[in-house]
């Protein structure tokens, strides 16, 4: 991730450098040594009581200042298998730092769940056993918002990894939130019932007392359980009825779990197509949830079919009217690139950063650049400060949001310590795994790691599949800082987001596009004029310093720059461009502490004398026509202190 400013910096000291590497590297040893080899069993009364205590700690403890370490560049991938398809396996079967490929395990949770910044755990038992063994989640530990090892009791691990944890401590490990799923007991208020559709009207009733209290992803599992039962067996009329009505019901949970694909199927699924008045209500409500649903997606056009729908069956109703006019809106900026700015401005605040507007990509497109992969190239010509795109962003942490996380990863692959916007990760794989038509556009990314070797969805019986570990790396090479819009913002707590289309804009130090933002919109203008099939850039790290500039590139982004003054920076060698930058930061000095208006011309002299300085060090035939950005602060002095002598 690129950071915005130079105090967002953490710095390490080469012992917390070397502890992270040491501990890392003696778990990452020690579970080599004991792979393959059984499981200790444990001794249950003692790991619940260990459990409950670390627990009570945990929630005691105050975790804000501290940054959490995580270990990454041992990725493995999720289990693409289905439930069903897996063979059943027991605790006592575990073999230590093993993917147990092709089993699945079934647990149910017997202590408090220890809820820490990066990861949850907690004691488990295998079914109908006695072993009790430690799951750990890491990272991906919440679904909507809640602890996935609090939101139910039961568990099927798809896949199990059993691994250490640093301290030597054998556990189960989930890193990829879709080899766990929660199971619920569901038909327990039913079980006396007989026909499939008695209790699928059951599973109904359960699924609206839910919503009722709020608790969405059980109303969720009620209504699927209900659907699983009648579907597709079901032809009679009250069969179709209570299947459309489940439909009907689950896109309002839907809706309201941001999982706006199935949102948009179900409401559809449960249209019913009759004119009486009862039937032109209930599908006016599914297009509105359709239309909701869809317009969240991006997908205006579809949108606008289904409010136009919904405005035909109730006229009365002025919910679609507003929709549709604010359809409009979306239509105009998409396609013109007008934005009423200063609405939009006037309408981002810190509890509402993210704007109700939409992207205008059409000046661009997506092309091969040689050397650097794919870049951005402009599709006609741009003149100097005119906005090239705007884009709204696929996902947007803001530093003052609970979600908002960064952790020092460690990475195994290249040895190096970075600083992680994890929140952001988790929010992406949270929002892939709600909205699997979105799983392309952000595997298409740029990133170190492969996975499978497939940028295409996997979907199982259970739901989508995201590889955790693809997304770390797809955020490490592509995520961008808003800025501190709202206030200032530690490296702890830094914004981050990601623009799926503006990721795809290469770096240089001489770079042709700046960027600003409007809460989450990120808008790119040109800093001169760009002609039609020219490449857009922009700068990545703007450190003056060519060390601190490549440094920075080669661990953030994993490249060195060849732009052209990054070539001529290089060939002046070492040492010249020591001497430039002890020139340079002589000149800063003299600008900070002497104001060109109290200039006498003494300092007039001396910084005439500077300036010359520095444009000296440029004597290489290789600096012609490349900017020299350094020189510039105290050129700008002279131009306004010489003029008044
Ligand atoms: C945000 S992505 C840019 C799009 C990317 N080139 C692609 O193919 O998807 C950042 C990655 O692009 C590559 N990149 C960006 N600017 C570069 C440059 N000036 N020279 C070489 N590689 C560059 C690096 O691999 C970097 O990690």
């Amino acid at each position: 991730m690129a950071a915005q400013h130079q105090r967002n910096t953490i710095f390490l000291t080469e012992q917390e450098n070397e502890r992270i590497r040491n501990t890392v590297q003696e778990s990452s040893k020690r579970c080599s040594e004991v792979a393959g080899t059984a499981r200790e069993p444990r001794e249950r009364k003692a790991a619940i009581s260990q459990a409950t205590g670390a627990s009570l700690m945990a929630d005691m403890e105050d975790r804000t200042d501290k940054l959490p370490a995580i270990t990454v560049g041992q990725p493995y991938p999720p289990c693409t298998a289905t439930l069903q398809t897996l063979q059943p396996m027991r605790l006592a079967e575990l073999r230590l730092d093993t993917h147990h490929r092709g089993r699945r395990l079934t647990v149910q949770r017997v202590s408090p769940v220890v809820t820490l910044a990066a990861r949850s755990w907690t004691m488990i038992q295998g079914d109908g056993e006695a072993e009790i063994e430690r799951l750990e989640i890491c990272l991906h530990k919440t679904r909507h918002g809640e602890d996935l090892l609090e939101s139910g009791s039961t568990f099927v691990i798809k896949e199990p990894f059993f691994t250490l944890t640093e301290e030597g401590e054998g556990t189960l490990r989930v890193d990829h939130p879709s080899d766990l799923c929660v199971i619920y007991d569901l038909r327990k208020e039913a079980e006396d019932l007989a026909d499939e559709e008695a209790v699928a009207k059951k599973l109904k009733d359960q699924g609206n007392a839910s919503l009722r209290q709020q608790q969405l992803a059980l109303a969720h599992a009620s209504y699927s359980e209900g659907l699983r039962l009648i579907l597709p067996k079901d032809t009679s009329q009250s069969g179709v009825e209570l299947t459309r009505d489940l439909h009907r019901n689950r896109a309002l949970i839907n809706l309201q779990l941001d999982q706006l694909d199935d949102a948009k199927t179900d409401a559809i699924a449960s249209l019913i197509g009759a004119e009486d008045e009862r039937s032109k209500q209930l599908d006016s409500k599914a297009y509105s949830r359709a239309g909701s649903a869809a317009y969240n997606l991006g997908e205006y056009a579809e949108a606008k079919r289904y409010f136009s729908e919904q405005d035909r069956l109730t006229p009365g109703d002025k919910e679609a009217r507003v929709w549709l006019r604010r359809i409009e809106k979306r239509l105009r900026e998409q396609s013109s690139g007008i934005y009423e700015w200063t609405a939009i401005r006037a309408g981002v605040s810190r509890t509402r950063p993210r704007v109700d507007a939409t992207s205008h990509i059409s000046n661009i497109e997506v092309k091969e650049s040689e050397g650097r992969g794919r870049g951005l190239f402009a599709t006609r010509s741009i003149p100097a400060g005119d906005v090239v795109m705007c884009e709204k962003a696929f996902c947007v942490i803001w530093g003052h949001e609970r979600e908002a996380l960064t952790a020092m990863t460690y990475d195994m692959r290249d040895d190096r310590i970075r600083v992680s916007p994890v929140g952001l990760t988790k929010a992406v794989v949270e929002k892939l795994l709600d909205n699997p038509s979105r799983i392309q556009q952000v595997m298409d990314l740029y990133g170190d790691y492969q996975g499978a070797g497939t940028a295409s969805a996997t979907k199982t019986d259970e739901g989508p599949v995201i590889d955790a570990f693809r997304v770390h790396d797809i955020i490490a090479r592509n995520a961008f800082g808003p800025g501190s819009q709202f206030g200032e913002e530690s490296a702890r707590k830094a914004s981050t987001g990601l623009w799926v289309r503006a990721a795809y804009i290469n770096h240089s130090c001489v770079f042709n596009v700046t960027k600003e933002f409007v809460g989450d919109m990120m808008v790119l203008r040109a800093t001169r004029p760009i002609a039609p099939g020219e490449e857009l850039f922009h700068a990545y790290d703007l450190a003056p310093d060519y060390d601190t500039r490549q440094k920075s590139l080669l661990t953030t982004w994993g490249f060195e720059c060849d732009c052209a003054l990054c070539v001529a920076e290089k060939a002046d060698g070492p040492n010249l461009r020591k001497k430039r930058s002890q020139l340079v930061s002589e000149a800063d000095q003299m600008v900070q502490k002497t104001h060109w208006a109290d200039a006498k011309r003494v300092a007039i002299a001396r910084a005439q004398r500077l300036a010359k300085a520095i444009e000296d060090t440029y004597t290489g035939e290789y600096w012609e026509g490349v900017p020299r950005a350094e020189a510039q602060g105290i050129r700008e002095w002279l131009s306004r202190a010489s003029p008044r002598r």
